[in-house]
C-alpha cells in the first residue's frame, strides 16, 4: 500500500514544481515583453514586427530564410536594418529575442556606442559574466570593474606597450616559422583543411610566450594546456536566457568545467612558481606573468626562494593572475587567428592588392623572403614602416570584425542620437556596440562592402573622422582591446613572413551557401566564442618559387 502513497505524494511534488517553473517562466516573459513594448512606445521606435508571444523570434526567423542559417548572430542586425531599411536612422535596432537571450539594443551608430562604451564606459553585461563566472570567476580585467579592473590594467598595460611587444619579436618569428613550415607541409598536394586549425595554434602559441614566457608547443604537440582551454570554451554558456536545449544544461558539464579548470590550474601555477623565483633575475621582454609577480611582491615587500614558494606563495594572488593568464591566452589567440584567415581570403580575392602587399615587403626587406625573418629580428622596428599592409589588416578588421562588446544599460542611461535627438531609454537592456554593422554603414563607408584597403591611406578630413568614429574591432574608451598593438603587430609579421613564399587559396565548394556573396561569411561555430569563417575557411596552399614572386 504505502508505495502507490509515495508515488502519489512525488507525482504531486513534481506538478508543484513544474507549476513553480511554468509561473515563473511566464512571470518573466510578460515582464521582458512589457519591458520592450513599452520601450519601444515611449522612445517611438520602428522595429520589426513584435510579438507578445514569442518576441521578435518570428521575425528573426523568416530574416533568416532568406541567409544562411548559421550566419553568426552579430550579424542579425545589419541584415535587419537591410530588410527594414527605416531601422537605419534610428541607429539602433531593438532585438527581443528572450528566451533565448536578454533583450538587447544593438546599436550601430557611432556617436550612440561611444556613449555607453567611451562617456560613459557601462559596465560590463551579465551576458559576459554568465560566460565566464564558471571559468575565471570573473576576477580578471575583461570582466571586473571599478577599482579591481583599474588596479590590474594598471599591472598589465605596461606589457601590451609597443616598446615592450617589440622585444617579443625574435620569439614570435619562431612560432610563425612553425606554422610556416606547417603549412608548407601541405604545399603543392591537393589537400584541402581548414585553415584556423593551424592558425588558432599558432597565435596561441604567440599569446603563450608573450603572457607566460613559454613555449606552450600547440603546434608541434598534443599540448593538455591547450585541449584544456578550447574544451573550456565550448562548455561555458552564452545562452543567458532559460533555454532548454543549451549546453549549460548538460548533466556533464559541472564535471567537465571542474575537471578543465583543474588541468589548466595544474599547468599554469607551477610556471608562475618558478618565475617567482626567478623574478628577481628577470630582465626584458616583460611577460605577463612577470608583471603581476613583481607588483604583487614590491606590494607585500616579499621574497621567495625555490624552498619557501608552497609555503609563502598567497593563495588569492595565484588565483587572480591565474584568471588574467587565461583570459589573455584565450582573448589573445583566436580573434587573431579568424582575423589572419580572412586576411589571406581577401588578398586571395584582390590579386592587385596582395601584389601591392609583397611590393612593399621586397622594398623594405629585401627581394629574397627567406632573408626577411633575421633581418626583423636585428631591427623589430621596420615592422612599423609597412603603411600598405597595416591598411590590409584595419581594412580586414573593417570587415570582418571577430568579436562585438556588451555592456548593460542603466536607469540612468538614455542614449540620444546625436542628429535626431532622439533619445532611448536602457534599462532591462544589454547593450551591443554593433561593430559588424557601423563598419559597414554606407553613409560612413565609400563602397562598404568592398574590400578597399586604399580608404585608409587617405587623408581627407571627413573620411578620416569618419574612420575614428565607426572602426570599432578593438572597441574604444577605457576598456578598449588591451591587445590591439599585439594583434596588429603579430598579424602584420605573420603576413610579411609568410606572404611572399606561400599562396593561400580558399577552396569552398562552388555550390557553397553564401551571405553578401561570399562563402567565407562569419558563422556561428560550435565551441567558440568569437565569429569565425564559414568551415574555419578550408583552403590549399601552394609554395611561391622564384618565378611567382618576380611576376608579382
Ligand atoms: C584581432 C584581434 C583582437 C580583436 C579584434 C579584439 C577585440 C577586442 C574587443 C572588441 C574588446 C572589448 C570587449 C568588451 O568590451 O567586452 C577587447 C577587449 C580585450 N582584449 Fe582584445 N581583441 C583582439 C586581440 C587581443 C589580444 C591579442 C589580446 C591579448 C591578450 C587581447 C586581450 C583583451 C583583453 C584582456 C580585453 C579586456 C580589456 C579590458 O576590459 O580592460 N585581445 N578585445
Amino acid at each position: 500500500m504505502e508505495l502507490p502513497i509515495q508515488m502519489a505524494v512525488l507525482k504531486r511534488i513534481l506538478s508543484l514544481v513544474l507549476v513553480i517553473l511554468l509561473g515563473r517562466f511566464f512571470y518573466r516573459l510578460i515582464r521582458v515583453r512589457m519591458q520592450v513594448r513599452r520601450f519601444m512606445n515611449n522612445s517611438g521606435l520602428k522595429s520589426p514586427p513584435h510579438s507578445f508571444l514569442l518576441g521578435h523570434l518570428p521575425a528573426f526567423a523568416k530574416l533568416m530564410t532568406k541567409y544562411p542559417r548559421d550566419t553568426a548572430g552579430q550579424i542579425i542586425p545589419i541584415l535587419l536594418v537591410n530588410e527594414y531599411p527605416e531601422l537605419e536612422a534610428q541607429g539602433l535596432v531593438c532585438m527581443d529575442a528572450w528566451p533565448i537571450t536578454s533583450p538587447m539594443l544593438a546599436v550601430f551608430q557611432p556617436d550612440m556606442v561611444a556613449q555607453f562604451c567611451q562617456a560613459p564606459s557601462m559596465p560590463k553585461s551579465d551576458l559576459l559574466h554568465s560566460i565566464f563566472k564558471d571559468f575565471t570567476h570573473c576576477q580578471d580585467i575583461l570582466c571586473s570593474e571599478g577599482d579591481h579592473w583599474k588596479r590590474w590594467r594598471s599591472i598589465f598595460n605596461p606589457g601590451f606597450s609597443s616598446k615592450n611587444i617589440l622585444s617579443f619579436i625574435p620569439a614570435l618569428i619562431e612560432e610563425i616559422q612553425v606554422f610556416k613550415d606547417n603549412l608548407l607541409k601541405n604545399a603543392g598536394s591537393a589537400i584541402v583543411f581548414p585553415l584556423i586549425t593551424p592558425a588558432t595554434k599558432a597565435t596561441f602559441d604567440i599569446i603563450g610566450r608573450v603572457v607566460l614566457g613559454t613555449k606552450l608547443g600547440a603546434q608541434t604537440s598534443d599540448s593538455r594546456l591547450y585541449k584544456a582551454l578550447k574544451d573550456q570554451l565550448g562548455w561555458i554558456s552564452i545562452a543567458d536566457g532559460p533555454n532548454p536545449f543549451h549546453r549549460q544544461n548538460h548533466p556533464l558539464r559541472r564535471l567537465a568545467l571542474w575537471r578543465n579548470n583543474w588541468i589548466l590550474r595544474n599547468e599554469i601555477i607551477p610556471i608562475l612558481k618558478r618565475q617567482m623565483v626567478e623574478t628577481a633575475h628577470a630582465g626584458s621582454p616583460q611577460t605577463m606573468s612577470r608583471l603581476a609577480i613583481e607588483a604583487h611582491l614590491k606590494e607585500t615587500g616579499r621574497t621567495v626562494d625555490s624552498a619557501s614558494i608552497d609555503q609563502a606563495v598567497d593563495e588569492e594572488f595565484l588565483s587572480v593572475t591565474l584568471a588574467h593568464i587565461e583570459i589573455f591566452l584565450i582573448a589573445g589567440h583566436d580573434t587573431t587567428a579568424s582575423t589572419l584567415c580572412y586576411a589571406y581570403y581577401c588578398l586571395h580575392g584582390n590579386p592587385d592588392v596582395a601584389n601591392r602587399v609583397r611590393k612593399e615587403h621586397d622594398q623594405l626587406l629585401g627581394a629574397d623572403p627567406t632573408e626577411a625573418a633575421a633581418m626583423i629580428s636585428r631591427d623589430p622596428s621596420v615592422l612599423h614602416r609597412l603603411p600598405y599592409t597595416a591598411a590590409v589588416i584595419k581594412e580586414v578588421l573593417r570587415l570582418y570584425p571577430p568579436l562585438a562588446s556588451t555592456r548593460s544599460g542603466s536607469r540612468n542611461l538614455h542614449l540620444v542620437h546625436p542628429e535626431t535627438g532622439q533619445r532611448f531609454a536602457t534599462e532591462g537592456f544589454i547593450l551591443l556596440s554593433t561593430s559588424n554593422a557601423s563598419q559597414r554603414l554606407p553613409q560612413y563607408w565609400d563602397r562598404p562592402n568592398d574590400f578597399l584597403p586604399d580608404r585608409w591611406l587617405v587623408e581627407d578630413d571627413s573620411s578620416v573622422n569618419n574612420r575614428k568614429l565607426a572602426w570599432r574591432p578593438f572597441e574604444q574608451g577605457p576598456r578598449n582591446c588591451i591587445g590591439q598593438e599585439l594583434a596588429l603587430l603579430e598579424l602584420r609579421l605573420m603576413l610579411v613572413l609568410t606572404l611572399r613564399e606561400l599562396d593561400i587559396e580558399p577552396a569552398y565548394a562552388a555550390d557553397a551557401t553564401r551571405l553578401f556573396g561570399e562563402p567565407a561569411y562569419q558563422a556561428v561555430t560550435t565551441n567558440e566564442l568569437t565569429n569565425h569563417p564559414k568551415d574555419g575557411m578550408p583552403v590549399r596552399v601552394k609554395r611561391r618559387g622564384p618565378t611567382a614572386d618576380i611576376a608579382a
